[in-house]
Formats: C-alpha cells, sequence, structure tokens
C-alpha cells in the first residue's frame, strides 16, 4: 500500500505561529516582559487589586473609584456556592480531580444561566464578572468536602483574595499571605494565546457560548504540559521528600541528585521550560519573591532548599529556566491549599483572560479552523 505524504511546511504544535492579533496582553521574550492592556505586570502586581486588573482585563482600561465600586458590589453579591452547582458537585466521587470538579461548576453555572444564549458585549461581560465572582466558592467547598469540612459562607466584607482564603479555610489570613495569593492571581489571570485560552477562542469561534468555551479550556489547562504543572511541581518535591527540619543545604544537595537523576532518564520535569519564553518566564521574579517571604513568614526554608537545588541542577544540566508554575505551587502548598486544588486555583484567576479573549474573539470573529497534510494510506477501493 502506498503511503500519501504531502509535503508542505508543518507547524508542529502552531509553535511560532501568529494566529490573530490581540490588544489584551503582550508576551515578549527578547524583553522578558509581560504587558496587561499596556500596563507591565510586575507594577499591576505591586499595587493593584486582582478585581481592577480583572477589569483592566475586560474593559482595556483601570477602572475609576466608581467603577471598582459597581463591579465591588456586584462580585460579593454573587460569591455564594450556587445550590444546582453544590448537588452537581455532591454527585461527583471524591476521587476524581478537582479540575473534573471545577469543569463540571461552570458547564452547570452555563447550563442555568437564562442568558447562556445571549452573546451580546453586555451580556458576555456581566457573565465574565459573575463568573469571576462565583468560581472561588467551587474551589472552597470542594476541597473542604475533601477534607470533610462543613462548607464556610462567603464573606462581602472582605476582598477577592481575603474573601478566597476565608471560604477555603474558614479563617482569616495574614496581610502578607493574603498579599502573596493576590500576586498569584494577578501573575496567572494573562498570557496571550496560551493553550487555555487559544481552546476558548477556538470554541467561541464557532459561535458557541461563554461557557462552553471556558469549560473547555479548563480541559486545556488541567494538563501538566500547561497550567497542571503547578501541582506536578508539588508532586516533585514530594517525590523527593520534604522534612520541615532539614538544613536548606542538605534539602538542596538531594534535590540536585534527583534532578541530576530525572535528566539522566530523559525525564520531563514540570514547572521548566516555557514555548515562549527561552530565557526565563517574566512573572517568576516577581513570585519568587512572594515565595521567599512565605518561606520566612512559614518557616521553610527546607523548602527553598528543594527549590534552589532544582533549578540549579536544571540550569546547569539544560540551562532551562522555572516558569510560573515553579514558584506557584510551593507557595500554595505554604499557605495550606491541598496540591491538587492548585490548578483549579488558577483556573479562577485565568477566567479573567479567558473571557476576555472570548469577548475580544466575537468582537472580530473568523471561524478557527486550520488545515492538516494527509500523510495516511494513499486511496484504496473496497
Ligand atoms: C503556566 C504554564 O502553562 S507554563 C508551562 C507549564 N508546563 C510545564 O512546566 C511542563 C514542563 N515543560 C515542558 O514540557 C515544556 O517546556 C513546554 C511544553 C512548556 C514547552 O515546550 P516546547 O516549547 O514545545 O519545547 P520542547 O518540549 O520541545 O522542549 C525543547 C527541549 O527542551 C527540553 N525540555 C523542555 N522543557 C523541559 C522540562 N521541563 N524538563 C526537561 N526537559 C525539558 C525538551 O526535552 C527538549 O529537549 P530535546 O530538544 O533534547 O528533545
Ligand atoms: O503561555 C503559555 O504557553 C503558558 C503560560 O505560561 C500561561 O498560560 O500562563
Amino acid at each position: 500500500m502506498n503511503a500519501m505524504n504531502e509535503t508542505v511546511e508543518i507547524h508542529k504544535g502552531l509553535a511560532g505561529v501568529v494566529a490573530d492579533y490581540t490588544a489584551i496582553s503582550k508576551v515578549n521574550p527578547d524583553t522578558n516582559s509581560l504587558l496587561y492592556r499596556g500596563y507591565p505586570v510586575q507594577e499591576l502586581a505591586a499595587g493593584r487589586s486582582f478585581e481592577e486588573v480583572a477589569l483592566l482585563l475586560w474593559t482595556g482600561e483601570l477602572p475609576t473609584p466608581a467603577e471598582l465600586e459597581e463591579f465591588t458590589r456586584l462580585e460579593r453579591s454573587h460569591r455564594a456556592l450556587d445550590p444546582k452547582v453544590r448537588a452537581a458537585i455532591d454527585l461527583l466521587p471524591a476521587t476524581c480531580h478537582p479540575m473534573d470538579v471545577g469543569r463540571t461548576a461552570v458547564s452547570v453555572l452555563g447550563a442555568n444561566d437564562p442568558r447562556a444564549e445571549d452573546s451580546s458585549p453586555e451580556a458576555e461581560l456581566t457573565k465574565a464578572k459573575q463568573l469571576f465572582a462565583a468560581f472561588p466558592a467551587v474551589v472552597a467547598y470542594d476541597q473542604r468536602r475533601r477534607r470533610g469540612q462543613e462548607p464556610v459562607p462567603a464573606r462581602t466584607d472582605l476582598d477577592y483574595a481575603q474573601n478566597f482564603l476565608w471560604m477555603t479555610f474558614g479563617e482569616e489570613f495574614p496581610e502578607d499571605v493574603v498579599d502573596a495569593f493576590r500576586i498569584s492571581m494577578v501573575l496567572y489571570a494573562e498570557h496571550s494565546f496560551n493553550a487555555s485560552t487559544f481552546t476558548a477562542r477556538v470554541v467561541t469561534s464557532t459561535l458557541s457560548d461563554l461557557h462552553s468555551a471556558v469549560t473547555a479550556a479548563i480541559g486545556a489547562l488541567k494538563g501538566p504540559l500547561h497550567g497542571g504543572a503547578n501541582e506536578a511541581v508539588m508532586h516533585t518535591f514530594e517525590e523527593i521528600g520534604i522534612h520541615p527540619d532539614e538544613p536548606r543545604e542538605q534539602a538542596a544537595a538531594r534535590a540536585r541528585a534527583w534532578m541530576e537523576d530525572a535528566l539522566a532518564q530523559k525525564k520531563k520535569v514540570m514547572g521548566f521550560g516555557h514555548r515562549v519564553y527561552k530565557h526565563g518566564d517574566s512573572r517568576v521574579p516577581t513570585m519568587k519573591a512572594a515565595l521567599d517571604r512565605m518561606v520566612d513568614h512559614y518557616g521553610r526554608h527546607d523548602l527553598m532548599g528543594l527549590y534552589d537545588g532544582l533549578e540549579q541542577a536544571m540550569d546547569e544540566a539544560k540551562a532551562i529556566k522555572p516558569n510560573l508554575d515553579y514558584p506557584a505551587g510551593p507557595t500554595y502548598h505554604l499557605m495550606g491549599f491541598d496540591t491538587d486544588m492548585f490548578t483549579p486555583i488558577f483556573i479562577a484567576a485565568r477566567i479573567t483572560g479567558w473571557t476576555a479573549h472570548i469577548m475580544e474573539q466575537r468582537a472580530s470573529n473568523s471561524l478557527i479552523r486550520p488545515l492538516s497534510a494527509y500523510n495516511g494510506p494513499g486511496e484504496r477501493h473496497l
């Protein structure tokens, strides 16, 4: 049988392909920078709330005090766990991955939204805001039910980051911990045409609805080559062995040995490497600084030993740098999140970027449908 092999240039994984314009963010690997609507992400992480950053991504501008107040009111009034979502989650086994819970929750929210099929710009923005407000309760409820704990009702006197931690743990956290969490949300919010955002745009390009696009994006985020890497980082630390009282240098030495062995076996180590950044992820220094503060806060220098040991050994062997998932994973661990809740936290952050892209795609739509080159059997007949 003759195989057909069309000779065309293939862009495997769409690497290097520019698929469209976007005005939402600019990832620049040459200057190692990331701009949200023109603002450096480090500046936003230093001084802006996650609520302000969400509005910036959706509307293109930072909100006026009045706009922020209006959004704050709406966001705080949509924080409670929807009973229909709770009922759907309760039907899922505690053995399923929390990303499956997040995906199901968004799907249920969409099915119950009376404006699900209304894709006018006003309806889309409202749906984006409501999803932003509703999702933390899903993460909080899921972690608590897996631990056999009762849910903690949302509070309207706390900001987004404070309330997220409150609903998850039923306690108020010190300011530096809340700040590290807020910073992680800002850094995770948006990153141009990454795999999950592109998925959301593909779904939107068929003129499907916002919740369908976000549900699909969650599926793409789950994989360890994308968002799933933040929890995989913690699994690596666990495999190496976490010993809270171990001196930093000793932990570093064990981590180095583990990495040398992993690379000798040609393993991919999650939390390192990036499709676009080849000299380091623009967001890592800010997230690493937040992690350093958490390590001091919780007195867990053993974790920095593991962190440094892996990073140094990877750098020496392959010059591959950490991505945002590398410092984010241990940061969430120190705050007390269960490891498999890390990627659902990423959903909560990226809902902003995804929905901004859904609105942008819809405003200037063209069906996303690339071509393929055929390399199967030549024509044959029964
Ligand atoms: C928020 C985010 O989503 S950030 C990304 C999170 N994902 C991860 O951390 C997963 C681990 N990293 C990876 O798998 C990759 O670096 C990716 C998928 C992120 C980017 O990959 P690509 O741009 O396609 O690069 P590719 O996978 O081809 O790697 C190029 C080379 O570097 C190596 N490499 C890249 N990343 C890693 C890694 N994490 N561990 C070991 N080797 C690696 C590859 O094995 C390959 O080596 P080779 O040329 O000898 O075969
Ligand atoms: O841009 C990417 O390919 C992955 C990433 O870092 C992100 O989505 O934040």
